[in-house]
């Protein structure tokens, strides 16, 4: 079952985009998913009308996703949205992300599930401060791969002088960050060089086109199998005098694996039991994994509510309630020192107090700023948070669920950081 699982994992690619606005993000995905003939019929020929109508020489791409952002912008409260496509050899979720003011908020959003970034820089404007800020926040999210897209090269003649000069700053800028793996391909998502099909506007770039990167990047496994964490969403006590004995917790697996007869804790409590079964929507299963969402029924009574976590007796995540954690803030309304904030993670709720601000992160350089520490509108920072109850934690690299965490208002419920536990 296990390996089935992994082999799933290698068939599909979460990825993101990122760049900022004007870029070209939704030309990429447009051209995308026009060349790998993922897009409808029906969409393409709106879409041709409608740059025609317009009077552009090329068929606006743009529209595709644009067309799609309008419809989810209906649904107001989602910030990303997500495009899947299949090319024989991968299945792909892409995570667009609206690249204005808030960008930060949504990217973090989008790329806490990726496992690839891809990061785009306009060829006329080189590395600029957007593009070290959505690098360092893959870094900070563990993504393991980076794709430098340097688009609108048929504006810079396909000058491979041009395309070397944003390779070496953005190889300098990367030096200082920990990410395992990064490539770079010059494209023109207008015009479609390298993006799905091989450009013969650029005979000096031997590499590979971004779908054929996109294709073949190797992903292990990325779920943790090692650190069984259960946090329980809901407690089940049906009802009806046929379930009357019946138990069960709801939860999605955040790691590791659960079977019947497993010895488990649970936390905040410590009292120990053994798995009796493991429900799920088809029936009892023999084992259960991350990210499977299941009902778990223990052989005794103990008393267990919504927040708590079932874990294994040898192993066993972090408890406390100091933290230590980087924060990516995402609120107009600057973090304040000494304020009040809710905190949620997995799927605890808690308040904390800001204790501290350690340092902000000036994005360009990658040093610390520490003679201001006013954290305001897409900032980055480090900060110690005291909760009111213990959070149950792992370190971020080892689990991105159990290692994360975001910041509410407690008056607004604007959702204002979203946080990594070091
Ligand atoms: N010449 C040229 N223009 C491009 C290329 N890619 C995108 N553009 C143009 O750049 C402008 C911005 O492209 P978009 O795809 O809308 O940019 P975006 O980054 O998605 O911007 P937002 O949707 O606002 O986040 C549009 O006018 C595109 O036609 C390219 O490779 N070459």
């Amino acid at each position: 079952m296990e390996i089935k699982e992994q082999k799933r994992d290698a068939d599909l690619l979460r990825f993101i985009t990122c760049g900022s606005v004007d870029d070209g993000k939704s030309t990429l995905i447009g051209r995308l998913l026009y060349d790998t003939k993922t897009i409808f019929e029906d969409q393409l020929q709106n879409i041709e009308r409608t740059s025609q109508m317009r009077g552009e020489e090329y068929v606006n791409l743009a529209l595709l996703t644009d067309g799609l952002r309008a419809e989810r912008e209906q649904g107001i409260t989602i910030d990303v949205a997500y495009r899947y496509f299949a090319t024989p050899k991968r299945k792909f979720i892409m995570a667009d992300t609206p690249g204005h003011i808030q960008y930060t908020r949504n990217m973090v959003t989008g790329a806490s599930t990726a496992n690839l970034a891809v990061v785009l820089v306009d060829a006329r404007k080189g590395v600029i401060e957007q593009t070290c800020r959505h690098t360092f926040i893959t870094s900070l999210l563990k993504i393991d791969h980076i794709i430098l897209c340097v688009n609108k090269m048929d504006l810079v003649d396909y000058s491979q002088e041009v395309y070397e000069k944003i390779k070496t700053d953005f190889q300098n800028f990367i030096s200082r960050l920990d990410i395992a793996d990064v490539r770079y391909v010059p494209v023109s998502a207008l015009q479609g060089d390298n993006i799905v099909n091989k450009s013969t506007n650029m005979p000096w770039y031997e590499g590979s086109t971004l779908l054929y990167m996109l294709e073949n990047v190797h992903l292990g496994s990325d779920l943790n199998h090692v650190d069984a964490r259960f946090p329980v969403q809901y407690v089940l006590r049906p009802q009806s005098t046929e379930y009357h004995d019946f138990r069960g917790y709801a939860g999605r697996l955040e790691g590791g694996v659960f079977k019947p007869d497993d010895e488990v804790l649970v936390l905040p409590s410590g009292f120990t039991s053994t798995v009796k079964s493991i429900e799920t929507f088809d029936g009892p299963v023999a084992e259960a994994f991350a990210p499977m969402s299941v009902v778990i029924t223990l052989n005794d009574e103990i008393d267990i509510s919504r927040g708590d976590m079932i874990v294994k007796p040898n192993n066993q995540p972090e408890v406390s309630q100091d933290l230590e954690v980087m924060v990516c803030w995402m609120s107009e309304k600057p973090l304040v020192k000494g304020k009040k904030y809710i905190v949620r993670h997995t799927t605890k709720e808690a308040k904390c107090l800001v204790k501290d601000i350690r340092y902000k992160m000036n994005i360009n350089t990658l040093h610390k700023i520490e003679d201001d520490l006013n954290i305001g509108l897409n900032d980055i920072g480090r900060i110690t948070l005291r909760t009111t109850l213990p959070l149950f934690y792992d370190d971020y690299r080892k689990n991105s669920g159990t290692g994360s965490l975001i910041l509410v208002d407690e008056f607004t419920n604007e959702t204002v950081a979203a946080a990594i536990i070091l």
